[in-house]
C-alpha cells in the first residue's frame, strides 16, 4: 500500500558533519594542552582549574548538541492519498486553547485564534473547539458568546472563497482588498463585522464589565455573581455551540464546530499547576463532551496558518506502515512578529528547520507545548504495545445520552480542585506538574514509553504566533524554560593556538553560515549571539538559582504568564530594532557583565601598550574580552547614549559600576 507520508534526509550535511568532527578534534587538543601544560600552585592554578572546568563542558555540550544534529530528516505528507483512502471518514478532533489573563492575553486575540482553529479545512461536525480560561474570567466569556455568533459568518466565508490565513485578525492585517475580486462586497460585509465585533470586545475589557442587557442572552452569564475573582471561583462550563445539534447551523445551513468554555474550579488553598492543570482539565472534560481519539492543542497566540493541518497530521497517524508507532505531529513554533533581525533572539529557524528535524531523526522532536497532535490514549499514559489498535471512530456517535445540561454538569464534575486529588493526574496520566516545562517532560516521558514522534513543516506554516517583544519578557520566558587571570592561553606564535583559534572560529562561521541559510540575516544572527549571552547570564542563572531553591524546599513552582501586548512607544522600539531596558536585577547583570568585559579589554590593551606584551598569550585574551565587548554595543549605548524611556536606568548604571569596581578590586588568586 501506497505510503501516507514519505521522510527524506536532508542533504548538504557534509560541511555540517566536517565542522562537527573538527570542532571535536580541536577540543582534544584544547584539552591536550591543558592537561600538559599545568601551572606551578599559586601561578594560576585556580584560573587553569577554572578554564578546565570550562572546556570540559563546552567538550560535553558540543557532543551532546551535535549528536542531536548529526542526521536531520524531513518529512512530506500525501493528502490526496489520505483523501482516495479515506473520503470524509477521518476520525473526531478535539482542539484545546489555553488563556489565562484577559490583561497580558487580549481576549480579541484569543479569539482570532479561536476562529482560525473552528474553520479548518475539516467536517465541521467532527471538530471540537475547547477554551481553557484559567482566569475565570466574565470578560474572556463574553468574548467567546460574541465569536461564536460571528463564526455563522466567517466559516462559511472562509470556505467559499478558500481564504488562509483563517484568523480574521492576521487575514484583515494582510491586505486593504480581497485577493479574489468576485467577493469584494461580502469581503466588505464580513470585515465590517469582524471590526465592530473586536470594538465590542476590546471596550467591555477596558470597561472591566458586561452590561445587563448582554449577560440576558446567555445562561451561561449566571456563572459569574458578587463573589468570584480569577483565583477562587466554582468550576464553569459551558457548551456555546454543539455540533451535534442538527438546528446549529451556520449562515449557509452548515453544520457548524462544537465551541466549549471551560474554567476548572480554583480555590486559594489548592494549587492549580498553571498550563499544566489546565490541560489535563480539558483532557477530562472533552472526554466527557465529544471525547475524540485526536488532540490538538495551541497556545492562545498561535492561530492556524494553514487549514490543512489536520489532514496533514492524519498522513502520520493513519499511515498504515508506522502510524501506530507515532505518538504525537509536532509543529515548529513560528512567529509572525520577529522584529528586524531578530533582536532578541526569538527566531526559531534554525530550531525549527535543524533541530526539531535533527531530533525527529533519532526518535522523535520534542512535545513543546503548542501546534501539537496527540493521540488521546498516549496522552493518558499509554505505554506502546505492537497491537494496540486505535478505536478511531471514538466520539462518534450521532446522539449523546445525556442532555447538553447533564453534560455540562458532568463535566464541571471532572475539573474540581481535588478531582486529582490520589490519583496519576500529572504523573503517570496525562501532562505532568511539578516542571516550568511541562510540555518537554511529557513529551521524553511519552518517548520512554515506547513511543515515537514526529516533526512536521509543511511548506505553509501550520501555525503562527506572537514572540515576546521586550528584554524582560525574554528573559523571564527563558528563565522559566531553563529552570581572567594569568595568562592562561598558549602564545600566538605557538602551535597551541591553533586548535583554539579553530574551534573559536569554525564553530561561530558554520552556525552564522546555517542561520543565513535558514533565512536569517547576518544581523540577525549577530543578535542572537548577544541574546544568547544575556540569556545565560540572567534567565538560565536564575533559572538554576529558582531550582535549586525550589530542590531544598525554600521556595515554590510559578508559572509567570508571557505578556502578548506590550506599549506605544515600546512597540516602536521594537519595530526600529531598539532594544528595551528597565530597572530590575537581570538588568544590573547584563549592565555588569558588559561593563566588566569593557574594563578587561582597556586594561589588556594598555598592558599590551606599555610592556609590549603583544606576544605573549595575552593576545588571545584580548580578543576574547574584544568580542564580548563588540557584542555588547548596544548596552553601553542604553547606559551611556540613549535617553528614550527604554534606555538604562541611571540606578542601574550605577550599581553596576560600584560592582565592576568591586569585582577589579579583589585581588584574583
Ligand atoms: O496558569 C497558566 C499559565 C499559562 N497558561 C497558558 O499557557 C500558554 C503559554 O504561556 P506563555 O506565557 O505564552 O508562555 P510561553 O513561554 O510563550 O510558552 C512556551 O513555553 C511553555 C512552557 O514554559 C509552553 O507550555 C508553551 O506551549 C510554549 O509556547 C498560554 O496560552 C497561557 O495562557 C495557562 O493556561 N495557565
Ligand atoms: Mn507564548
Amino acid at each position: 500500500m501506497e505510503r501516507l507520508f514519505a521522510t527524506e534526509k536532508l542533504g548538504g550535511r557534509s560541511l555540517y558533519r566536517f565542522q562537527a568532527v573538527t570542532v571535536f578534534a580541536g577540543i582534544c587538543l584544547v584539552l591536550c594542552y591543558r592537561a600538559t601544560h599545568v601551572p606551578k600552585a599559586g601561578a594560576g592554578r585556580a584560573a587553569w582549574l577554572g578554564m578546565l572546568a570550562a572546556e570540559l563542558w563546552f567538550g560535553f555540550y558540543w557532543v551532546i548538541t551535535q549528536s542531536v544534529r548529526w542526521c536531520p530528516i524531513r518529512r512530506r505528507t500525501f493528502k490526496d492519498r489520505l483523501a482516495a483512502r479515506y473520503g470524509e471518514r477521518l476520525p473526531c478532533v478535539d482542539i484545546f486553547v489555553c488563556t489565562a489573563d484577559p490583561q497580558s492575553e487580549p481576549p480579541s486575540l484569543v479569539m482570532a485564534t479561536v476562529l482560525s482553529l473552528m474553520a479548518y479545512n475539516y467536517p465541521p461536525g467532527k471538530l471540537n473547539v475547547y477554551l481553557s480560561d484559567d482566569g475565570g474570567s466574565i470578560l474572556t466569556f463574553y468574548a467567546l458568546w460574541e465569536t461564536s455568533a460571528f463564526a455563522k459568518h466567517w466559516l462559511p466565508f472562509c470556505k467559499r472563497y478558500n481564504i488562509e490565513p483563517r484568523s480574521p485578525a492576521a487575514y484583515f492585517a494582510e491586505s486593504d482588498n480581497p485577493r479574489n475580486s468576485r467577493s469584494l462586497e461580502e469581503w466588505s460585509i464580513v470585515k465590517g463585522l469582524y471590526e465592530e465585533m473586536t470594538e465590542r470586545i476590546d471596550s467591555t475589557v477596558r470597561s472591566a464589565s458586561v452590561p445587563e442587557e448582554i449577560r440576558a442572552n446567555h445562561k451561561g452569564f449566571s456563572e459569574w455573581n458578587a463573589g468570584i475573582t480569577s483565583k477562587d471561583h466554582q468550576p464553569i462550563v459551558q457548551v456555546l455551540m454543539d455540533g451535534k445539534d442538527r438546528d446549529e447551523v451556520d449562515n449557509e445551513g452548515d453544520a457548524l464546530p462544537t465551541l466549549v468554555y471551560v474554567a476548572r474550579e480554583k480555590r486559594p488553598q489548592y494549587h492549580h499547576n498553571f498550563k499544566a492543570g489546565a490541560m489535563n482539565a480539558l483532557i477530562r472534560v472533552s472526554s466527557a463532551i465529544s471525547n475524540s481519539p485526536i488532540i490538538l492543542n495551541v497556545d492562545c497566540d498561535m492561530y492556524s496558518n494553514n487549514s490543512d493541518a489536520i489532514r496533514d497530521a492524519l498522513c502520520f497517524f493513519l499511515d498504515e506502515e508506522m502510524g501506530h508507532k507515532i505518538a504525537f505531529v509536532q509543529h515548529p513554533q513560528n512567529y509572525t512578529n520577529i522584529a528586524k533581525n531578530n533582536m532578541y533572539g526569538n527566531s526559531f529557524n534554525v530550531l525549527n528547520l535543524v533541530e526539531l528535524r535533527g531530533f525527529d531523526g533519532v526518535g522523535g522532536p520534542l512535545y513543546i507545548g503548542t501546534g501539537c497532535f496527540h493521540r488521546r490514549e498516549i496522552l493518558c499514559g499509554r505505554r506502546f504495545t505492537n497491537d494496540y489498535k486505535e478505536v478511531w471512530d471514538r466520539g462518534m456517535k450521532e446522539k449523546r445520552e445525556l442532555s447538553i445540561y447533564q453534560t455540562e454538569e458532568k463535566a464541571k464534575s471532572l475539573t474540581t480542585c481535588t478531582y486529582e486529588h490520589n490519583t496519576q493526574w500529572g504523573n503517570e496520566i496525562g501532562v505532568k506538574y511539578g516542571f516550568p516545562v511541562e510540555d518537554v517532560i511529557t513529551g521524553l516521558a511519552i518517548h520512554c514509553r515506547g513511543w515515537k514522534s514526529v516533526c512536521n513543516n509543511p511548506p505553509r506554516a501550520a501555525f503562527m504566533g506572537v514572540g515576546p517583544t521586550t528584554l524582560a519578557q525574554t528573559i523571564l520566558q527563558h528563565k522559566r524554560w531553563s529552570e581572567e587571570a594569568p595568562p592562561l592561553f598558549p602564545e600566538v606564535m605557538s602551535p597551541w593556538i591553533m586548535p583554539f583559534i579553530y574551534v573559536a572560529i569554525a564553530k561561530n562561521v558554520y552556525s552564522a553560515y546555517e542561520a543565513l541559510f535558514y533565512g536569517e540575516t547576518l544581523r540577525g544572527w549577530w543578535n542572537g549571539q548577544r541574546m544568547w549571552m544575556v540569556r545565560r547570564t540572567t534567565s538560565y542563572l536564575y533559572g538554576t538559582i529558582d531550582t535549586v531553591t525550589k530542590l531544598l524546599g525554600l521556595s515554590e513552582m510559578g508559572f509567570a504568564v508571557s505578556t502578548k501586548v506590550s506599549d506605544e512607544d515600546e512597540s516602536k522600539r521594537y519595530e526600529q530594532g531598539v532594544m528595551e531596558f528597565g530597572a530590575s536585577p537581570e538588568y544590573v547583570i547584563i549592565a555588569t557583565v558588559a561593563l566588566l568585559n569593557l574594563a578587561c579589554l582597556v586594561g589588556g590593551l594598555c598592558k599590551i601598550l606599555t610592556s609590549g606584551e603583544a606576544s605573549s598569550g595575552f593576545f588571545l585574551q584580548v580578543v576574547l574580552c574584544g568580542l564580548p565587548v563588540i557584542i555588547n554595543v548596544p548596552v553601553y549605548e542604553a547606559m551611556f547614549i540613549r535617553k528614550d524611556g527604554g534606555s538604562m536606568p541611571f540606578s542601574v548604571t550605577l550599581v553596576s559600576i560600584g560592582f565592576v569596581m568591586l569585582t577589579l578590586s579583589v585581588p584574583l588568586f
